[in-house]
């Protein structure tokens, strides 16, 4: 007797399974310093009613795939909450040489491509404020640090939703251990970095509660360009080169310099990012607590 009798389907084989054949390239929507993030419409039926995703790819790697890559990819599949984007698959090429992250597609983009553009209040700003730290709170609780938390890498579903986009520098802090410590690489985010991170690359959660603080900034001011932090730091520092640009960026957090509070941020929230860029990583909040604290300053 056949495998399957007749006008039965066979099941639909694993939906997250993307095929090459059916990714249809839309445009891009990313760079980053190892690779790109594309929006394709995946459209097995080939006529258009697809979906679209977005796909996260490696910069060409000769032949074999880094392990941190299939980090990423096993750190987004394993989370699931409504404040991190979904993980919907992979699409593997060349018996596996090359593979692809498969995302969820948020079309509004980052809270840098929509602040500027929606001009919301600040109870609105504060809600996605805490929103970000809802779901930074699940992340560490799962023992992850994010290390690279920014408007930037924040998605806008609607009006009423924000969720965190991007995992690249994600790493998992081992039971028992405080912080995770890296080489330094080019572009990393040094105006995001707590000063622990730019003095001797000590990762940890307390780190991420500094960029979050930084986030916070970026989100009150809207994400207008002409107060990102690089370009206010750069005002405060004075012109730097390169390398210096750190030195004098640790000196002047040493002196107690931070970002200036954006015009109409309430005093508690000047207080709230304040504490997040405590010298002593012990004197920082954590999410629980800030999820709290934002709760009572925006009812
Ligand atoms: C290989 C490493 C690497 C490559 C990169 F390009 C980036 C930078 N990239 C991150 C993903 C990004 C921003 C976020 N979060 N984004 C995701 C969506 C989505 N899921 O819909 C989206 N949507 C959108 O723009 O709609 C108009 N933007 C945006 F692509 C920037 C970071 C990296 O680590």
């Amino acid at each position: 007797d056949p495998a399957i009798s007749p006008g039965e389907t066979l099941p639909d084989s694993d939906p997250s399974v993307f095929h090459k054949r059916y990714l249809k390239e839309l445009r891009e929507l990313g760079e980053g310093h190892f690779g790109k993030v594309t929006l394709y419409l995946y459209d097995p039926a080939n006529d258009g009613t697809g979906e679209r995703v977005a796909v996260k790819a490696l910069k060409q790697e000769n032949g074999h795939v880094p392990d941190g890559w299939i980090k990423e990819i096993e750190i987004l599949k394993s989370l699931y909450h409504s404040n991190i984007v979904k993980y919907k698959g992979c699409c593997t090429e060349m018996g596996g040489q090359v593979v692809q992250l498969i995302m969820e597609y948020l079309p509004l983009g980052s809270l840098r491509d929509y602040l500027p553009k929606r001009k919301l209040g600040v109870p609105q700003c504060l809600m996605f404020a805490q929103q970000i730290c809802m779901g930074m709170e699940y992340l560490h609780s799962k023992r992850y640090i994010h290390r690279d938390l920014a408007a930037r890498n924040v998605l806008v579903e609607n009006d009423n939703l924000v969720k965190i986009g991007d995992f690249g520098l994600t790493k998992y802090i081992p039971e028992g251990e405080i912080y995770y410590r890296v080489r330094e690489d080019g572009d990393s985010p040094v105006f995001w970095y707590a000063i622990e991170c730019l003095k001797e690359s000590k990762f940890s959660f307390s780190s991420d509660i500094w960029s979050f603080g930084v986030t916070l900034y970026e989100i009150l001011t809207r994400c207008d360009h002409r107060q990102s932090p690089p370009v206010k730091f750069s005002e405060m520092m004075g012109a730097t080169q390169g390398q210096m640009t750190v030195m004098v960026l640790i000196k002047l957090l040493e002196k107690n310099l931070r970002l200036p509070c954006p015009k109409d941020c309430p005093h508690e929230v000047k207080l709230l990012m304040e504490q997040c860029w405590a010298a002593d990583p012990a004197q920082r909040p954590s999410f629980g607590p800030l999820i709290e604290k934002l709760e009572a300053i925006r009812r």
